[in-house]
């Protein structure tokens, strides 16, 4: 089985062995997988020579881009010094002693300390088992809830699925796990009615305040957010709300989680979406663009002060792969190559500000209702109504959908999730790819505008 076999032979074998995330497989079995064999700079190229321009850096996580072959001599030098050992029982390895080490100097403020896993789920399920074991170092045994918001995304794992807030996910599998407790989210196109942005930022940040008051603060361990909500279809928020949250976390004896698997590593313009947004977390949990996406990798980085506490007990907690050397090593040498070509500072200073220009220009569209981006993270609402901003007379996700295959048909991946449209691109995006990419958006939405408006959803 290799890239040469026909695509049809390939997708056959897929729909028979392969089950795969996210997905309804019988469906995909009748469609066939679309086989992506290779990838370079911020385009993709299917088994059957079409290249694409992937707005999405697969999954909000290739940062540094596709094919840079440092990588993966990084990993061939590691696999042949030192292919896997654990830290577990006394022993440590330089690359996790030196992206440790790296992540101290690139993190904020005292953040300080990193606890590695495999992936942003498992680094959250760290900091569920994390911060209820620091509050009870502390004597604090009954502060265990965390409070997260609806539409939050945190991973899929139990804990980390729990601590999201999406429905479909809760649905299945008898989630929340106990000690949960889900606030209102800063959406203010979707949810924000006849309010300003900024009285709904502050509303909605409120609402943290009153989840605390209502469930006692002896039993409150943590709040955890992303700075800006990404697979909830980049909810980008008021600016208002994350001031109130900070105020409303040093008040109460709260711990501020940021999840910044996406906001991290250059995606909001900053190296962390915590300096984008002011914020000041006690833990800030990592994992895709800290290599790229190139070796599987997550972790916790921890404040001085919590460490501290953490530091004094065995922490009854670990993976097999927490801190693998080969993804350490990957890891490493995605952060050089971000900091030597200074891709973070120039992403955040040109491309950026050009792309959200461009970006913008998409509300111009009949079918888009707004179209926000903060770095180069962004997405567009379609409405069939646009002073109303009205949802669609069809189930959410209808008309996403149709939208995502016409970017396909125009060789463009962006990814929609219900009928919000959103983009994530390699941060070493072009101006001029950053042309072809609006183009091909505007393009994919006349296809839908039309479609639409044939099924009598416009
Ligand atoms: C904020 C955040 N936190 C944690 C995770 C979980 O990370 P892992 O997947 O490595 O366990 C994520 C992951 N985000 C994610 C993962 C897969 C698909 C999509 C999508 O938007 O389609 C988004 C995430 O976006």
């Amino acid at each position: 089985i290799s890239n040469h076999m026909p695509t049809a032979e390939l997708q056959a074998l897929d729909a028979a062995h392969h089950m795969h995330p996210f997905t309804t497989n019988n469906e995909l079995a009748e469609k066939g997988a679309r086989v992506i064999t290779r990838a370079k700079g911020v385009t993709l190229t299917d088994s059957e020579g079409n290249d694409i321009l992937d707005a999405m850096a697969g999954l909000w996580c290739v940062n540094l881009g596709y094919g840079r072959p440092e990588l993966a001599e990084a990993a061939m030098r590691q696999m042949q010094e030192l292919p896997y050992y654990n830290t577990f029982f006394m022993t440590t390895h330089v690359p996790a002693i030196a992206l440790s080490a790296k992540l101290a100097e690139l993190a904020p403020g005292n953040l300080n300390h990193t606890f590695f896993a495999g992936s942003g789920s498992e680094a959250n399920d760290t900091n569920i088992r994390m911060v209820r074991t620091y509050w009870a170092e502390l004597g604090k045994p009954e502060k265990k809830v965390i409070i997260a918001r609806h539409n939050g995304y945190h991973g899929s794992s139990v804990g980390s699925a729990s601590l999201g807030g999406m429905k479909p996910m809760h649905a299945q599998g008898g989630l929340p796990i106990p000690d949960m407790h889900h606030i209102g989210q800063p959406y203010w196109y979707g949810e924000g009615g006849d309010k300003s942005p900024e009285e709904f930022g502050l509303e909605r940040a409120q609402e943290l305040e009153a989840a605390i008051n209502e469930l006692g603060e002896d039993r409150v361990a943590a709040f955890i957010a992303e700075p800006i909500q990404g697979a909830g279809g980049v909810i980008i928020p008021p600016s208002t709300y994350w001031p109130e949250i900070q105020r409303i976390c040093e008040k109460y004896e709260i711990l501020l989680i940021a999840d910044e698997v996406i906001c991290g590593f250059g995606r909001t313009g900053n190296w962390f979406g915590s300096q984008t947004f002011g914020i000041r977390p006690d833990i800030m949990t990592i994992a895709k663009g800290l290599s790229s996406g190139y070796a599987p990798i997550g972790g916790s980085i921890v404040s001085d002060e919590v460490a501290k506490v953490m530091d004094a007990c065995e922490f009854v907690h670990g993976y097999t792969y927490s801190g693998h050397p080969v993804a350490c090593a990957v890891a490493l040498e995605n952060l050089r190559i971000l900091e030597e070509e200074k891709i973070v500072e120039k992403a955040g200073a040109e491309t950026a500000p050009y792309l959200k220009e461009k970006w913008q220009g998409l509300a111009d569209h009949p079918l888009v209702g707004e179209a926000v981006i903060e770095g180069l993270m962004g997405s567009i609402a379609l409405t069939p109504d646009k002073a109303s901003r009205a949802a669609f007379a069809a189930d959410a996700g209808t008309a996403g959908y149709v939208v995502r295959e016409a970017c396909f048909a125009n060789s463009l991946v962006m990814r929609h999730t219900g009928d919000r449209m959103v983009i994530s691109p390699p941060l070493v995006i072009t101006k001029s790819e950053v042309d072809t990419l609006v183009e091909r958006a505007w393009r994919a939405l006349d296809f839908a505008h039309k479609k639409l408006s044939d099924d009598g959803l416009m």
